[in-house]
């Protein structure tokens, strides 16, 4: 069975903790033709601000997905398609590897397991939140990007590796290597996407770009060129 993520070109991250820009509401960023809409962030996030944004997208017709940052603000909602949980392989804390995801199972009894998948995180940025919140050894070549795809999945069986820039757009040629190194799993890009040019830069190589910021910072024509970028690519 193919996964649904096989056949995305571009997610928007909608950050449930910024504001959108003035006269641009959930409704017309989920009819930008993206593909997919991923809830989450790292800092900020709460169930309350969770569902807020996961009712507002609801109504509309695109697939739903949260992308939780810690157990306690994930939420049971019918609207939502799955939970994308990252899981951060150059994190310097096993808790962002695996401690954070043995303490939900602990905690929480009723797991929708068919609803869940793992996002295997290569974190780039050393300045953006999640590097700092996970930790994360940022000084990585890309033989070294390369073999941590490799190993995510290979070894870890990962059906999703993200190389994550948030915040910066990256260096194409170390997603060029990601790109090499796997072969099943699905590559996705985020970070610093802005435009046609940067979308379409990213995704030669990758299989799906994830644009945050921009849904927060630009309008709503700014994040279709980026979709019409990333099926162009
Ligand atoms: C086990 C469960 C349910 C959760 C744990 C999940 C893990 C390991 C989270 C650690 C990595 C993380 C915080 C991912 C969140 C998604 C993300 C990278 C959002 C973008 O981050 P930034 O752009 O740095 O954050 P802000 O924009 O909020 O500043
Ligand atoms: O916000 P930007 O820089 O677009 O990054 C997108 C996404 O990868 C963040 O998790
Ligand atoms: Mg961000």
């Amino acid at each position: 069975m193919t996964a649904p993520w096989e056949e995305w070109d571009h997610i928007l991250k909608i950050d449930p903790d910024k504001e959108l820009p003035d006269g641009v509401t959930y409704g017309d960023l989920c009819a930008t033709g993206t593909d997919a809409i991923e809830v989450g962030g790292t800092m900020g996030i709460t169930e309350a601000n969770m569902e807020a944004v996961v009712d507002a997208c609801s109504e509309h017709d695109v697939a739903l997905y949260q992308e939780p940052s810690s157990p306690d603000v994930v939420i049971d909602n019918e609207a939502l398609e799955g939970y994308l949980i990252p899981t951060v392989f150059n994190a310097g804390s096993p808790f962002w590897i695996t401690g954070a995801h043995k303490e939900w199972v602990r905690i929480d009894d009723g797991l929708d397991w068919d609803r869940t998948t793992t996002e295997a995180y290569i974190v780039m940025n050393p300045d953006a939140d999640v590097a700092t919140y996970t930790e994360a050894d940022c000084d990585l070549e890309a033989d070294d990007v390369a073999a941590y795809a490799e190993v995510a999945e290979r070894l870890f069986g990962q059906e999703i590796v993200y190389l994550e820039y948030s915040g910066m757009l990256g260096d194409p040629a170390i997603v060029e290597a990601a790109s090499e190194a796997t072969d099943e799993a699905t590559l996705f890009y985020g970070g610093g996407i802005h435009d046609y040019d940067s979308a379409h830069a990213m995704a030669q190589y990758a299989d799906v770009v994830v644009v945050g910021d921009l849904a927060h910072e630009g309008g709503v024509e700014a994040v279709r060129e980026t979709v019409e970028a990333a099926s162009d690519a």
